[in-house]
């Protein structure tokens, strides 16, 4: 019969037994003075928290908790429902009994734990799971805190895509790549055309709505393996590697062409209608060898003064 634990199970430690901390691992004096049954358990957390420890990411602790849950045959089969987006993991295999958890710490919802067996579960084992997922809390909240700061250091909040400072980060990166193994780099500048009279039109929070779904555009338009920032203002990088010029221009028409099929009701237009529906003119460079990253953004961004002097809704790169 499947067993459930329900879930806003007991797993907060604060929660659980108000001052007593129930994954707190038994130290000195005391883990010596501990019946052999618990320092075989506080051999077993510690080794999970070995594992855990300095991971600042939350995938790699929900693999981590599984490989230690299937280690000890705790588990065949786990996944973990991350909070936000609601992404869920899977490992191991399906199995007919589980035990599920909402895991909450300190009234920071930290994603559902569900785990499954072939056999039943017994109390300990209930016990070791509920103490290990304790520590697994603690690192995930870490690991969440970290990812949200690192996401504000390098995201542009507005439309999602990287901010400049990551932009700078990853064009030495990219351009170290290049170098060290002679593969082809292409930069595209890009600027939305006469946002001034969009964002006067729509006003400011409809010209950000714009704004945003141009830059879904770009995701769309793109491979994965492209990086895409918002430069500032109306003006975007698209930095894409293993790409030569002919590759470039190519992405650069797709993404002038899913511009245009997008409608104007999309756009949040209005009665402005398609007077207003906005183009971009981009700028293309191609990695050429001694370069570095301001002499790539250089050229692009030069190509780009060249599209807009052509009238507008042009690609210009060096060939
Ligand atoms: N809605 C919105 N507008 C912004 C944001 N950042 C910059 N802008 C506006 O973007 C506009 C950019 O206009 P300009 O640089 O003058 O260029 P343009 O009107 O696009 O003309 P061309 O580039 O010459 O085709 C300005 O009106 C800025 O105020 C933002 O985050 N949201």
């Amino acid at each position: 019969m499947k067993k459930v634990i329900p879930l806003h199970s007991k797993l907060d430690p604060e929660t659980r037994s108000p001052g007593h901390t129930a994954t707190a691992l038994p130290t000195g004096e005391a883990l010596a003075n501990l019946p052999g049954r618990w320092s075989d358990g506080a051999e077993q957390q510690l080794l999970l928290m070995q594992r855990l420890i300095g991971s600042n990411n939350v995938d790699t602790i929900a693999s981590m908790f599984f490989s230690w849950c299937s280690d000890l045959g705790l588990a065949d089969g786990m996944t973990y429902e991350a909070v936000g987006d609601g992404a869920e993991l899977r490992f191991g295999t399906r199995r007919h009994h589980s035990a599920n958890y909402t895991l909450t710490l300190d009234s920071m919802e930290l994603g559902r734990v569900s785990l499954c067996r072939r056999e039943r579960f017994s109390e300990s084992e209930l016990l070791s799971i509920e103490q290990a997922l304790g520590t697994v809390a603690r690192c995930l909240r870490a690991a969440i805190e970290y990812q949200t700061l690192e996401s504000m250091v390098n995201q542009d909040s507005l439309t999602g895509l990287g901010n400049r400072l990551s932009l700078h980060k990853w064009i030495e990166r990219e351009l170290s790549r290049t170098r060290r193994h002679n593969s082809p780099l292409a930069l595209m500048m890009i600027d939305v055309d006469h946002f001034k009279k969009i964002n006067d039109r729509l006003g400011h929070l409809g010209g950000d709505h714009v704004l945003r779904t141009i830059a879904n555009v770009f995701k769309r338009s793109t491979r994965g393996s492209d990086l895409l920032f918002r430069y500032g203002g109306d003006e975007f990088t698209i930095l894409l590697p293993h790409t030569d010029l002919p590759g470039a221009r190519e992405a650069a028409k797709q993404i002038r062409a899913n511009l245009k099929r997008i409608s104007s009701e999309d756009f949040g237009l209005g009665e402005h209608g398609e007077g207003l529906r906005p183009d971009v003119s981009i700028g293309i460079a191609s990695y050429h060898a001694g370069d570095t990253e301001s002499t790539l953004l250089q050229r692009a961004d030069t190509h780009l003064y060249h599209a807009k002097a052509n009238g507008r809704g042009a690609i210009c790169s060096n060939v």
